[in-house]
């Protein structure tokens, strides 16, 4: 329980817009380990959610708590990856690889580094493109470059938004084993943003669904109620049918 994400009553509005929060009232728990997807309507929230998460802008009301972090500093601690990949399309895989070593603090050396990345690339399913710039690689390649960069920056918790939703089905699906099985080797903490229900059913062990604005949002926690590892027919299991029927229901009616 010490090492869980703890937020509390948070309420979120961007400055001028003091009169109508994205987020209000919204509290929730993550233990660590735990694969969780947040899934809601579009401007309900989840990006800023994320925002806030990462460091990149404050509560107006209420707490995050981050128990591992011990500065208060959540930069480098938090790996975020946005919902545009943001490669640096005139640097190559590895120096956009590279790039988190170069914000850290403290020299590092810098042959090591390229080896232990070298290494990730072969993991990562990339080898022999270490020197190919972002352009001359496909959808799934360039997610799985702006992932190892995420991974790079280290910390316990990531925060993925929308990594896959520009990908076709066959590359999404290998993308979904991919995380799943990276996840599983790292003991890391996911949050996943997705508007694919299918998506989050089949990788989170909970989905949580942002409702808009309004007074206090409400937050619909639900597990799934499915063992690992699991594969794409689980899908059709009643309890995941009607766990799918809820979802699509509850996200229409907020809407
Ligand atoms: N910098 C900003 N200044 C003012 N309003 C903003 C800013 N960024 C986002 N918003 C507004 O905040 C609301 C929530 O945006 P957010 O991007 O968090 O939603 P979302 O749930 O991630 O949406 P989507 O699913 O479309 O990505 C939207 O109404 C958006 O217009």
């Amino acid at each position: 329980m010490d090492n869980d994400i703890t937020i509390h009553n948070m309420s979120y509005a961007f400055p001028g817009k003091r009169d109508s929060p994205v987020l209000s009232n919204v509290s929730m728990r993550v233990a660590k380990g735990e694969f969780v997807s947040i899934i809601g309507s579009s401007g309900s929230g989840k990006s800023t959610l994320f925002k806030l998460l990462a460091g990149l802008l404050d509560p107006t009301h209420g707490t995050i708590e981050l128990p591992w972090i011990q500065d208060g500093k959540r930069l480098g601690q938090v790996a975020y990856m946005p919902q545009k990949d943001l490669l640096l399309s005139w640097r190559t895989v590895m120096e956009n690889c590279l790039l988190p070593s170069e914000f850290a603090s403290g020299r590092q050396d810098k042959v090591r580094v390229q080896a232990d990345i070298l290494a990730d690339l072969e993991r990562f399913g990339l080898s022999g493109y270490a020197h190919a710039y972002p352009d001359e690689l496909s959808g799934g390649m360039r997610q799985r470059v702006a992932l190892l960069r995420t991974l790079l920056t280290g910390g316990q918790l990531m925060l993925l938004d929308e990594p896959f939703g520009a990908l076709d089905a066959l590359t999404k699906r290998e993308m979904h084993r991919w995380l799943i099985e990276l996840w599983e080797g790292l003991g890391k903490t996911v949050l996943f943003i997705t508007h694919d229900i299918e998506e989050a059913l089949l990788l989170s062990d909970r989905i949580i669904l942002l409702t808009p604005g309004g007074q206090n949002q409400q937050l619909e926690d639900m597990t799934v109620p499915l063992p690992r590892p699991r594969h794409s027919d689980m899908i059709y299991e009643p309890a995941l049918v009607q766990m799918r029927r809820l979802l699509e229901e509850q996200l229409h009616a907020k809407r």
